[in-house]
């Protein structure tokens, strides 16, 4: 039994273009998405391939090329036997707009054979308890995205499919949709949340992949992807002394607006020397190479393959 919810291997899609060329969509992605309960980020900048990838997964795009495996089982073939345990938000679902959440919630329950008390579960865990019972109509776009999620989990998934769910919201819906997503992954829902918001994944995932132009560029956990820190913000009260006596060390600072960034892996090193010269820092911040600098360095001079 695998122990991955999602693998690929080899998955292509070629699309026809208008002009009577091929648009490769998707080319040769390796995916895998561990099971366990955790959020994996699916980051890749708009037309990269990532709702194509979802489609295909669920079966409403056929794969030119490639395997794919839900729960270990080959999709489409399996899909009918493990498509209960996948809840997917790909596009808005219809909802009765003159209807409360709730008694949509109802109604989609009624009809996929969940119990009732479900409902109650699933507004709790998308925390619309207290607005349920206001009409759909009135709902804010976060409100109904929201919904839109307590939908899936009524048949209580245990992979959640989630293709750029903060898209259009403002910042409060956004906050929302993100501890939402973060409180699912950490009830042992193991969602995997497309986007191309570097910074959405770098705060909900814990592990990543991440494509440019349907290509892998890479995958891990996202504090690896990031790197460990390898650079320090260091702010004394005399920044000048401080860098004259850091270059002495052999640990020469760039200044920053902010104090001086030290290149080291070993930060006791700068305590030290400094606290050996009777200069005490105020701050020593680590430095996080940030995600925008490494996915542009990722997927530089990549072009869409676009094939006659
Ligand atoms: N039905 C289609 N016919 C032709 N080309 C398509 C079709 N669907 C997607 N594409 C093309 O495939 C590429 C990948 O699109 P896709 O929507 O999968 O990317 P994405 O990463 O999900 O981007 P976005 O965030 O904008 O949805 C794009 O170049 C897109 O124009």
């Amino acid at each position: 039994m695998s122990d991955l919810v999602i693998e690929t291997s080899g998955l292509r899609k070629e699309f026809r273009s208008l002009r009577g060329g091929t648009r490769v969509a998707v080319q040769h992605l390796d995916l895998a998405v561990p099971a366990g309960g955790r959020v994996h980020g699916f980051l890749g900048p708009n037309g990269s391939g990532k709702t194509t990838t979802i489609r295909m997964l669920l079966g409403l795009a056929r794969p030119t090329k490639g395997t794919m495996r839900l729960f270990g089982e080959p999709v489409p073939d399996r899909l009918p036997h493990v498509i209960g345990r996948v809840g997917a938000v790909v596009e808005s679902p219809k909802f009765s707009p003159n209807f409360s959440g709730r008694r949509n919630l109802q109604l989609l329950a009624g009809a996929i054979g969940a119990p009732a008390t479900r409902v109650d579960a699933a507004l709790e865990q998308v925390k619309l308890t207290g607005r349920d019972k206001d009409r759909y109509k009135g709902y804010s776009l976060g409100m109904k995205q929201r919904l839109a999620i307590a939908a899936t989990l009524l048949k209580e998934p245990s992979l959640l499919i989630l293709d750029e769910p903060t898209n259009g919201l403002d910042p409060a819906g956004i906050r929302e949709i993100r501890e939402t997503i973060r409180d699912l992954g950490t009830s042992g829902v193991t969602v995997l949340l497309s986007s191309h918001i570097l910074a959405e994944v770098q705060q909900v995932c814990t592990s990543a992949t991440i494509i440019g132009n349907g290509k892998l560029l890479a995958s891990g956990d996202v504090d690896d992807l990031l790197g460990a820190g390898t650079a320090y913000r260091v702010a004394t009260p005399d920044p000048a002394a401080a860098a004259e006596v850091l270059t002495r060390a052999g640990l020469a600072p760039t200044v920053l607006d902010t104090g001086l960034q030290v290149d080291t892996d070993q930060p006791s090193e700068v305590t030290r020397v400094l606290g050996e010269a009777g200069i005490w820092l105020s701050e020593l911040t680590p430095l996080r190479a940030d995600l925008e600098s490494y996915f542009l360095a990722l997927t530089e001079d990549e072009q869409l393959g676009e094939q006659a």
